[in-house]
């Protein structure tokens, strides 16, 4: 690998090419040795200039990701937008181009149903480099082009943080005064379509909707999904990364069965609650909806939307009942259920440590969670592996089955902050920097920190623009 100090321009393919950062100088480090001193030293001074090459390139790969108005998460791998890639991305566009960050969320919102719904994948152009695509959805034409799930609700976190950083505040008013309403509308479904039982907590019923789609958690739940007779079907994702590295053929089949079992109701979002196989409250989805009801509630109150306050506390009181039954003292984490089942899954996974960045752990819980995040870490070289790393099914390199994302590095770091661990959320900080050093791409092997995935991967480039390099400058 090319030393960093001596790459002007970064080529944007191949991970194993990427720069690197060396040296044990991290943001997190950075921070800390300038609050303690106040002069930068020769040393920091380099560290400065590696983490600039970092956030140049990072800003390069969205820049090249950028579609029109909406960004890929990773050229051929994932054509076209997706939901919470796009929320998270447009986090790292905002600190460089507010205008194109608002762009990426108003794009995302276009493609809303008429339910309320946001889509998991919006279709805007045509690719032939992704699996399903929309002919597989049955929509390839408008109003839809998109897909019948959804995934997690990132959008109002952003659109609360993209307001507050805002240089320019007029247009940001302006953005959220458009965007208001169809958050709103979207939390609304989540609330109807996805707890018509008013349990508190909201179902997922598709493993893609959770975002983390071969989670060991979902091994027992998927099991009891048949599966149909379903067209034959070449998967698209095998051209682009290795198979050992991606979720099995058994799980697409069950993907694929779900996908037409919902197709042939048309997502009918009243009828796929009780008629869908596959029905879990998920961590990741619940944990950030309600970290984004924090956000919606925020923006309610500074738009003077007060009338919808109520409803919203509504959802919130819901949540911190529900959330409890959630938590396995046991082991000291939080774990999904099957809803179908009402067992709590046995899988432990990096979604377990996300009641934190919701901030509705409480404080023994999240002193608990931060001891079983050490021991994690005490097993692995680099932080946080997706599935538990002391389990039989932990595979350091397929997926979400053991290997790092930063995205969630983030938001678990987020939350460690926020209970005031922040000696640990500095080792999370330090690994996370170590890794994006190597290579801008779609996750890292935690045994060795070896990028692995899509390569120019744009959610972790706006997280290394949105958390490391501001953790960094604003020291
Ligand atoms: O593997 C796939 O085909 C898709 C299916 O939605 O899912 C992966 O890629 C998406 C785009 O980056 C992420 O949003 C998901 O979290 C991640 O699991």
């Amino acid at each position: 690998m090319a030393p960093v100090a001596m790459m002007s321009t970064v080529p944007a393919t191949d991970a194993s090419t990427r720069p690197g950062c060396g040296g044990a100088l991290t943001p997190a480090v950075l921070v800390h040795t300038i609050k303690r001193t106040d002069a930068i030293d020769e040393q920091q001074t380099e560290a400065y200039k590696k983490l600039e090459v970092l956030l140049t390139y990072s800003r390069q790969i969205l820049t090249e990701n950028d579609l029109g108005g909406y960004t890929i998460p990773a050229k051929g791998l994932y054509p076209y937008q997706w939901n919470w890639d796009s929320a998270l991305v447009a986090m790292g566009w905002a600190t460089f181009d507010e205008a194109r960050a608002w762009e990426e969320m108003t794009k995302l919102f276009s493609a809303q149903w008429d339910d309320g719904m946001v889509s998991h994948i919006v279709f805007h152009k045509p690719s032939t480099t992704y699996f399903p695509g929309p002919e597989i959805w049955g929509s390839v034409e408008k109003p839809r082009k998109s897909t019948g799930i959804t995934q997690p609700p990132v959008a109002a976190i952003t659109v609360h943080k993209l307001y507050e950083q805002a240089v320019n505040k007029e247009l940001a008013l302006t953005k959220v005064r458009e965007l208001f309403p169809k958050l709103l509308a979207w939390h609304r479904w989540f609330k109807t379509a996805r707890d018509p039982e008013n349990t508190g907590l909201v179902a997922t019923l598709h493993p893609w909707e959770s975002g983390m789609d071969n989670s060991p958690a979902w091994d027992e739940p998927l099991r009891n999904v048949p599966v149909d007779d379903i067209p034959p079907y070449v998967r698209a994702d095998l051209t682009h990364v290795n198979s050992s590295m991606r979720p099995s053929q058994a799980e697409y089949d069950r993907f694929l069965t779900l996908v037409y079992r919902f197709r042939a109701v048309d997502y009918d979002c009243k009828q796929l609650y009780y008629l869908s196989p596959f029905r879990v409250t998920d961590l990741c989805t619940n944990s950030v909806l309600y970290r984004a009801n924090l956000s919606l509630r925020w923006l309610a109150e500074m738009l003077g939307e007060l009338d919808v306050v109520p409803e919203i506390d509504e959802w919130l009181e819901g949540f911190r009942v529900a959330f409890s039954s959630l938590y396995d003292p046991a082991v000291k984490m939080f774990k999904s259920k099957d809803q179908l089942t009402g067992k709590l899954l046995n899988a432990s996974t990096s979604a377990g440590f996300l009641p934190l960045f919701a901030r509705i752990a409480t404080p023994s819980q999240a002193q608990e969670l931060a001891a079983t995040l050490e021991q994690w870490l005490s097993c692995v070289k680099y932080g946080i592996p997706s599935n538990d790393p002391n389990s039989a099914d932990f595979e350091p390199l397929r997926y979400w089955r053991g290997p790092i994302w930063a995205i969630v590095n983030w938001m678990i770091t987020d939350g460690l902050l926020a209970y005031g661990y922040d000696a640990l959320a500095q080792r999370v900080e330090s690994d996370t920097y170590e890794l994006l050093g190597s290579g801008i791409c779609e996750y890292y092997d935690p045994t060795d920190g070896k990028p692995a995935g899509g390569g120019s991967f744009s959610w972790t480039a706006a997280m290394c623009l949105a958390w490391l390099g501001k953790c960094a400058t604003s020291a």
